[in-house]
């Protein structure tokens, strides 16, 4: 009979090795070989695991999985197929990262070093995908994962033990999964800290918020109106094989994502990709033709776009980052609009010529708790204290914008938060603070992936000052 397996996290130090002066120590243990090229095939599963791995070790010392995967990408060479499978294999291990990292403490003999715990947590997240979603024959993984430590200095002497872990992880899966998922760091998938915040804020919809960010993100699309009707947009997709439906007064979901590249008509600015819970911004404003309107974080552009695709305001659109702000001009110019582009800080007037706008819309910078199916990495990046001290700078953008404001103006407040201190205890803060009147508004929106609502969890309050 197989030995059950006890729960111990590796979090216990290894035991202790006879102590060295600083120098020698330095000597035995061999640098990380972040540059080394390996020789695996340019379309092999083992190449692709091991790109997802040296991104996932990234996240785990703080580097957002974008950026992880850029510099993957760039250190390998990567032909696009190669690309997308690492992407693919690295998000799907940040969506149980929980689960994988707790199998791992209950199967390996002693904590694995980054890159090896980073192989055999993407190698699980293949292997304990639901059937209809696995993308390999998990032998394939196994034998893939084997290669892959073998050809890299990090992992080569793990090799062994890497190939024993994901065996004895297919010989006794029922057990030890019975056994991980008794932790609700493997459950749920997010630290400890994360699930406790949830229940304290949602005590009633905490659940489906924690399982909701575990999903994988449908595709939604922005019909520019400008540019046709939802109607006529959806026969084109019909007309090219590509089955979406309508979720929203321009949204359209594709029921299978596909690359920007391959949207019918996304080059000529017909649609935009935006998630419908976003898409409730611009209308929310309610801007008129001639308006002027201040997007006050701006970047990349999404609401930028929308807002000007409903009305000709004159829009300044204003970001911290000068680097991002360019990625707003690149969205203006593919559908055929106009703005002025500010690099500032919303949270100073230095940049402000004394004219009061009719409209701003504050979607200030977050804990981004809500986009989490989106950005599965943010969960593991995130730290307790991160909400309030956003919070304490999103309130001073508030204070500062609204002295920008006409009277009888309206300024929208928008976070991608779950958490009511960056966006509920907020807004009441502010609105108490400013004298301002609150104006009918959804509040907070619940991350929802079902078939008629697929949206993000995004926060609104729309504020008019009084004249
Ligand atoms: C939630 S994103 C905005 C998304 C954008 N509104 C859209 O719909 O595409 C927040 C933005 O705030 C910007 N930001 C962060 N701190 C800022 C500050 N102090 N002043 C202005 N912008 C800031 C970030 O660079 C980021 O682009």
């Amino acid at each position: 009979m197989n030995k059950r397996p006890t729960l111990s996290l590796k979090t216990a130090a290894p035991a202790a090795a006879p102590k060295l002066r600083a120098s020698h120590a330095r000597a035995l243990k061999p640098a990380p070989q972040s540059a080394f090229k390996t020789g695996l095939k340019a379309d092999s599963l083992a190449l692709s695991l091991l790109g997802a791995a040296q991104a996932v070790a990234q996240v785990r010392t703080g580097t957002a999985l974008p950026q992880a995967l850029a510099t993957v990408f760039a250190k390998h060479d990567a032909l696009p197929q190669a690309r997308g499978a690492m992407q693919d294999i690295a998000y799907r291990c940040m969506r149980q990262l929980g689960q994988s990292e707790t199998l791992i403490g209950l199967l390996a003999p002693k904590a694995p070093e980054p890159l090896v715990g980073a192989l055999l947590a993407c190698a699980l997240a293949l292997i304990t995908a639901p059937d209809a979603n696995a993308p390999y024959e998990e032998f394939t993984v196994v034998d893939q994962t084997v290669t892959a430590a073998d050809a890299h200095p990090d992992t080569a002497r793990a090799k062994g033990m890497v190939n024993a872990v994901l065996r004895r992880f297919l010989r006794e899966r029922r057990e030890l999964l019975e056994t991980a998922l008794q932790q609700p760091l493997a459950k749920w998938n997010y630290p400890q800290w994360w699930i406790d915040a949830a229940r304290a804020a949602w005590p009633q919809q905490w659940q489906q918020i924690l399982a909701a960010g575990d999903g994988a993100p449908p595709l939604t699309l922005r019909v520019n109106p400008r540019r046709g009707t939802v109607e006529a947009y959806l026969a084109r997709l019909a007309e090219a094989g590509i089955e979406a439906d309508r979720i929203g007064p321009w949204a359209v979901r594709l029921a299978k994502p596909v690359g920007v590249a391959l949207i019918p008509g996304f080059a000529d600015g017909l649609v935009s990709v935006q998630d419908a819970g976003a898409q409730l911004a611009a209308p929310l404003l309610d801007v008129a033709d001639g308006m002027r309107v201040l997007d006050a974080c701006a970047a990349p552009g999404g609401k930028t776009c929308h807002i000007l695709e409903l009305a000709d305001a004159a829009v300044t659109a204003l970001d911290a980052d000068a680097k991002r702000l360019q990625r707003v001009g690149e969205n203006l110019e593919r559908l055929g609009l106009a703005a002025t582009l500010l690099a500032a800080e919303a949270q100073s007037a230095d940049w402000w010529d004394g004219q009061p706008f009719d409209r701003i819309l504050a979607d200030v910078p977050c804990t981004a708790s809500g986009i989490v199916r989106r950005h599965p990495d943010i969960r593991w990046l995130r730290r307790k204290g991160d909400a309030l001290q956003l919070a304490t700078l999103s309130a001073k953008i508030l204070d500062n914008l609204w002295q920008m404001l006409r009277p009888n103006g309206k300024l929208l407040f928008v976070t991608c938060s779950l958490w009511p201190q960056e966006s509920e205890a907020q807004a009441a803060a502010f609105a108490l603070r400013n004298g301002a009147t609150r104006l009918d508004a959804p509040g907070q929106l619940l991350p929802a992936g079902g078939p008629e609502q697929d949206h993000d969890g995004l926060f609104y309050a729309l504020f008019e000052k009084n004249a």
